[in-house]
């Protein structure tokens, strides 16, 4: 019988989906990432990889699993693939769009918000026996009605974030991507700006590009200087994207009003860390997906892809349509 390897426990929906195909399943479960090197062996004898967390797709791993059929990633980001090598390998990968979009937006939204808030310290503050008399002059954060919305990479998720703001607090959306999205200039009145606008006009700046080569450490101190002094970072996409050693020098000189990451590097985050002790700072344990119901839909997309890729078909969320190309290895 043919296996797929799942490298975590998923919806039993989306499992009985392969099992139903006639695919055998091994499952994943102990309390650690796989290395590089266990993923490689728990690889062999299965023809299918549905791969569920960190897991780098390099050029070592492709040439170490060509009997593999297909990898179905259960996440939209797909930074830890070598996307070219995959394809030169004719490796077909696919991953989760859409379905995501709405729950990772409702985090970015939660970050704005708890952060002009204060909300995670104030939390901390009543465990601490803070809680004394009343001071109108305390505790005091800052509202978002009719502020600016700056998001950098208005794509899927940027857009579900700038459609809430917009309908929640009347907020002014401004944007930064490579090519400008119509759509929702049309939709939501959004400005398109450079990226140095962007950083200069922004109340709140969410960060919601693909992490490559371009993206990487794209807001560092030259960067974060540019930004108002009320200003709020947000980053749901990926750690790197940001320098944290500048994001934190430039909370403690009061450059930029406040912090809200569902992302770090690395990850996890050190428990010490001291971005977790500072007052206008939220940070999340990358939980930008996680809810009981778009968890379900990105297993189901996930199971879906990689019975086709096992069936020779092509996978219809594959992000290297080039491999059903005639004439590739
Ligand atoms: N925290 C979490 O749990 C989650 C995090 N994510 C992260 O969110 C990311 C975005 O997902 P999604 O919205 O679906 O992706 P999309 O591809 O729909 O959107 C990405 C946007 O970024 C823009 N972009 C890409 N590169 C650049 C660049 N160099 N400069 C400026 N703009 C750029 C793109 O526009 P253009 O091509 O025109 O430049 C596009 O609008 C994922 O890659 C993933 O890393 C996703 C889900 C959950
Ligand atoms: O980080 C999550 C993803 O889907 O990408």
């Amino acid at each position: 019988m043919e296996k797929v390897l799942v490298t975590r426990r998923i919806s039993e929906n989306a499992l009985e989906l392969i099992r139903n195909e006639g695919y055998g399943l091994s499952i994943y479960t102990e309390n650690k990432d796989l290395t590089p090197a266990e993923l490689i062996k728990m690889c062999e004898g299965h023809v299918g990889l549905l791969s569920v967390g960190p897991n780098k797709i390099d050029e070592h791993f492709l040439s170490s699993c060509k009997h593999l059929k297909g990898i179905a990633l259960m996440s939209v980001g797909y930074d830890k693939v070598d996307v070219n090598a995959a394809t030169k390998h004719g490796m077909p990968i696919s991953n989760t769009p859409d379905v995501l979009s709405e729950a990772t937006a409702d985090t970015a939204f939660l970050l704005m918000l708890s952060v002009a808030r204060k909300a995670f310290y104030m939390h901390k503050t009543i465990e601490r026996g803070e809680w004394g008399f009343f001071d109108p002059m305390k505790n005091l954060g800052q509202e978002l009605y009719g502020k600016t919305l700056g998001v950098l990479g208005l794509g899927r998720i940027g857009l579900e974030l700038a459609k809430k703001a917009k309908a929640a607090y009347g907020m002014k959306v401004i944007y930064h991507n490579r090519s400008k999205n119509k759509n929702a200039e049309e939709l939501l009145n959004a400005t398109y700006v450079s990226f140095d606008d962007l950083l200069k006009r922004s109340d709140v700046l969410s960060v919601h590009v693909n992490l490559t080569e371009e993206t990487k450490g794209m807001f560092n101190l030259t960067a974060f200087e540019k930004m108002k002094p009320n200003a709020i970072f947000i980053n749901t996409a990926r750690g790197a994207i940001h320098n944290e050693k500048d994001l934190m020098t430039v909370l403690q000189n009061k450059t930029i009003w406040g912090a809200g990451l569902d992302v770090t590097n690395p990850e996890p985050m050190d428990r010490n860390n001291p971005l977790l002790n500072m007052e206008n700072v939220c940070i999340l344990p990358h939980i930008g997906s996680a809810t009981e119901e778009t968890r379900e839909k990105m297993a189901i997309m996930a199971a879906q892809n990689i019975i086709k890729a096992l069936k020779g078909e092509q996978m219809p969320q594959v992000i290297n349509p080039e491999v059903y190309q005639k004439g590739l290895e």
